[in-house]
């Protein structure tokens, strides 16, 4: 599991453990954990050039003590600061003394425009600048030019707004560079809370972060600038709360998935119900359907009037035409995808929510269920909306569920007292209480038309089996994503339900 904490309780837990340990402890393991990751990325690094963008906090203090640490195994280093006078101190004597070149970011001048000229530095003569958006002339730019790899130190979690106009400029040039880039704890100019970029952020390969996953790493669009998120490990974690947010893992997906045994009949395995399609939508049955069977149920019982449609496409399904109290024993419902608004899916939706077991309701479902019914509910309740549909259910603008996805899956969750699955480019899952499941598996190719319907009878065929809403809606969305990349491209949404079998955790296939 990734677990994720807030900004302040990261400050805390440090303050916790700084009063234990001598000064600069967590600085030097900062440093060491990321001079390692970025030697890792090298491969070799004697004679490569590093490039260090450090701002004035201690989020530039690490990239300078880092650089210094490349510096001493033979990197040809450049620190390029963005506040000379306010650079952090000791990682500044630090780069000195290991040889290497420090300039200042809004020097132009080319060679010795910088504010020292180190000695083992990567002597860039200023002419070979020419990245976009910089002038040849600017000693940075030329750095940034023929780097191997750039630091990103400008800012950490002390960043506020996005970035100021010099790291716009420098982010521009590392862009147009080629270099690998890896962030110092954040990307600079993403909101380490939220994952909201305000303007310009730094696009890095990896983030290599400290102590604890920041939200803002795990969710979009930030998540996109960080690349491959990595953990530095600087003793905070016996400080630290419960976690804000967590994403699941291989592991913690294999160690949930039920798969069958030896005494395992279809009730064991659970009877997923599906309440889905109309003579307009029969499709939506058909694809919710396929989701229930791969996601490994025992039995699927569908009801409504596509039941031909289901059955031509899968003859184990159960079909009927009749009302779902009457279709026979079901341990999870799926009810909404393609069910149309009419009087008569209200009165199912009605007739599903009154029903003691679990069940996810989805798209039309959403729009027809009665909120008064979802809240009396007692057992697990999952709603899978996308940004539209929650929109709606809370009575606001689509764009305000968009800018801040974050906070509006934990109000739904909380207002309609059920877990709540916020769909989009990652999938957040939040339960009235405890942590939000981020989901980071998906893929853009996923949003097309019946891709949710696969999603909500996979998670239903989950809950039959008797994961809990939490569980079930983050474990099925981890696997539709999966399936989702595991699918060529482009793929239609009835070509993902075959791809759950393949992208199940290794170990998980049962006997
Ligand atoms: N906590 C921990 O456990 C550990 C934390 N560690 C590290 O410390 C980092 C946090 O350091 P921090 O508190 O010094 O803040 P930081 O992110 O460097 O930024 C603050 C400075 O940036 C400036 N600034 C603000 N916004 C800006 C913007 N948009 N664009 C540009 N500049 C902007 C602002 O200056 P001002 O507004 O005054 O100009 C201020 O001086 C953390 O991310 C991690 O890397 C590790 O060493 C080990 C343990
Ligand atoms: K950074």
């Amino acid at each position: 599991m990734r677990y994720a904490h807030s900004v302040e309780a990261v400050r805390a837990a440090e303050r916790e453990l700084m009063a234990r340990v001598p000064e600069g402890t967590l600085m030097r393991r900062a440093a060491g954990g990321l001079a390692a990751a970025c030697a890792g990325m090298l491969g070799r690094v004697y004679g490569r050039r590093v490039v260090a963008l450090a701002g004035s906090g201690d989020n530039g203090g690490d990239a300078l003590y880092a650089l210094a640490l490349l510096a001493r195994r033979g990197a040809g280093v450049t620190a390029v600061l963005l506040a000379p006078d306010r650079a952090h101190a000791g990682g500044l004597a630090a780069v000195r003394a290991a040889g290497g070149r420090v300039i200042d970011a809004g020097a132009g001048g080319g060679a010795g425009g910088g504010s020292d000229g180190g000695s083992g530095g990567d002597a860039a003569d200023g002419s070979e600048g020419g990245a976009a958006g910089v002038s040849a002339g600017d000693a940075a730019g030329a750095a940034i030019a023929r780097a191997d790899l750039v630091l990103d130190g400008i800012v950490g979690i002390g960043g506020r707004g996005g970035l100021r106009p010099d790291a716009v400029r420098l982010a521009a040039a590392v862009r147009a560079s080629g270099a690998a880039v890896v962030a110092v704890d954040l990307p600079s100019g993403v909101d380490a809370e939220t994952g909201e970029t305000a303007g310009e952020a730094v696009r890095a390969d990896a983030t290599v972060t400290f102590g604890t996953y920041k939200p803002g790493l795990l969710i979009d669009p930030a998540a996109q600038y960080a690349g491959a998120p990595r953990l530095v490990d600087i003793g905070i974690g016996p400080y630290l709360p419960a976690p804000v947010a967590e994403a699941l893992q291989d592991a913690d997906v294999a160690a949930l998935l039920p798969a069958p045994t030896g005494e395992s009949d279809k009730y064991r395995r659970g009877v997923v119900g599906v309440v889905a399609g109309s003579a307009r939508y029969p499709g939506a049955a058909v694809l919710a359907v396929s989701g229930a069977l791969r996601g490994g149920s025992g039995a699927v019982r569908y009801v409504g009037s596509a039941g031909d449609a289901v059955i031509a496409r899968f003859p184990e399904a159960l079909v009927s035409a009749g009302r779902p109290s009457q279709a026979g024993r079901v341990q999870a419902w799926v009810a909404g995808p393609g069910l149309g608004r009419e009087e008569d899916a209200r009165a199912v939706v009605a007739e599903v929510l009154a029903a003691d077991v679990p069940v996810l309701v989805d798209a039309d479902g959403l729009a027809v269920a009665d909120r008064e019914a979802i809240r009396a509910r007692r057992a697990p309740t999952v709603l899978t909306p996308h940004a539209g549909e929650a929109a709606a259910l809370l009575g606001v603008d689509r764009a305000d569920v968009e800018a801040r996805r974050l906070e509006h899956v934990r109000r739904l969750a909380r207002e309609l007292d059920a877990v709540v699955l916020l769909k989009g480019s990652t999938t957040l899952i939040a339960a009235p209480d405890g942590p939000v499941r981020i989901n980071s598996t998906g893929t853009a190719w996923l949003s097309t038309a019946g891709s949710g319907d696969v999603l909500s009878g996979l998670i239903g065929s989950l809950l039959a089996a008797g994961l809990g809403g939490r569980d079930a809606a983050s474990v099925g969305a981890y696997l539709h994503g999966l399936a989702g990349r595991a699918a060529p491209v482009p793929f239609g949404a009835h070509e993902l339900a075959d791809r759950i079998p393949l992208v199940r955790p290794e170990g998980t296939g049962g006997r």
